[in-house]
């Protein structure tokens, strides 16, 4: 396995900023884009943008998720034409990527002089009021692989981005929620479709059973997704300020599930023996449903994160 050292993030730094124009030498934001919100870029200059490869950046590993390109843009975002860089596609530790190397943009980005990041995720709904296609700003995270022995700072600590044990208890600046939901109404979302809550990760690849998506509810989950965190926890640690966006993509399932020994009771006629009826709702997410959703809702998402980007210009946050 390559050995990521202070050096290795040093030349991928290196090497984007020998190959990019002055104006983008330094840049003051990072976006991360999750699954099917890639689209982003599509809203900055054409002109002045300038995209790499992951595969052809030294230290970057591939992006194999569909929904995720694979590229690092950088451009100008907004009225104020903020310079940012952009990763269109990220990457997961469910590929077969350890934490390091999924985290391994957010410290070139810190080299390259961002101030602070944008995470923005597809995620699954844990909660009964919450609906498909809303948007939720990140206000604490639950780092399931973090808390059993996979969190992204283990191994050597580089004191050159931050100290051995950075606080994360307020991962996510308050003042930047706050900017975040007024661009979101300005921009005409609803109240009604954008909330504020939890983020639970987990590695994945599969889908939560029923009694997990329940655990996580009870134990103070709003949603559930398979990223993020990680690239938080790195971010924190080099001093770079937060926002989280999640967008749920789909509701997760949280109902009991057909009951076996009901049915067969049912249809053997054993009806004055059964005295509770179960939930047999149930649903199953799917890779080809985040998508769906991302598409559906990427625009609003789009609108709100290019306003926030000039609110953010326009403080001295
Ligand atoms: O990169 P994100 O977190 O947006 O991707 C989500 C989580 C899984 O990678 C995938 C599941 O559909 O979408
Ligand atoms: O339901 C989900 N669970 C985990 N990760 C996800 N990413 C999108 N939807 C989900």
């Amino acid at each position: 396995m390559t050995v990521i050292t202070e050096e290795t993030y040093k030349y991928s730094a290196e090497f984007l900023i020998s190959k990019l124009p002055q104006e983008f030498q330094q840049v003051d934001l990072g976006v991360i884009c999750g699954s099917g919100l890639g689209g982003l870029v599509d809203t900055i200059d054409q002109s002045t943008k300038v995209e790499f490869l992951y595969k052809d950046i030294p230290g970057f590993v591939a992006s194999t998720v569909v929904g995720h390109a694979g590229k690092l843009v950088f451009g100008h975002l907004g009225e104020f034409r903020t310079p940012t860089v952009f990763m269109v596609g990220r990457f997961h530790c469910y590929e077969g990527h350890t934490m390091l190397q999924c985290t391994l943009p957010v410290r070139v980005m810190a080299l390259m002089g961002i101030k602070s990041l944008i995470v923005t995720n597809a995620c699954g709904g844990l909660k009964s009021e919450h609906k498909v296609g809303d948007l939720m700003i990140i206000n604490d995270h639950l780092s399931l692989p973090g808390m059993v022995g996979n969190n992204a700072l283990i191994g050597a600590n580089i004191e050159f981005f931050g100290p051995r044990f950075p606080a994360v208890s307020d991962a996510y600046t308050y003042a930047l929620r706050k900017l975040a939901f007024k661009a979101a109404f300005e921009v005409g979302i609803s109240p009604n479709d954008i909330r504020e809550g939890v983020y639970a990760m987990v590695t994945g690849p599969s889908f939560e059973t029923r009694v997990e998506a329940r655990y996580l509810a009870t134990i103070g989950a709003d949603v559930v997704g398979m990223s993020t965190v990680p690239e938080v926890v790195v971010a924190r640690h080099a001093g770079i300020k937060v926002l989280g966006i999640s967008l749920i993509t789909n509701d997760v399932v949280r109902a009991r599930g057909k009951d076996a020994k009901l049915e067969v009771m049912r249809e053997l006629g054993l009806t004055d023996k059964i005295d509770t009826e179960e939930d047999t709702e149930k649903t199953f997410a799917n890779h080809a449903e985040v998508l769906e959703t991302s598409a559906m809702r990427s625009n609003d998402m789009q609108r709100m994160v290019i306003r926030y980007a000039d609110l953010l210009a326009a403080t001295l946050i």
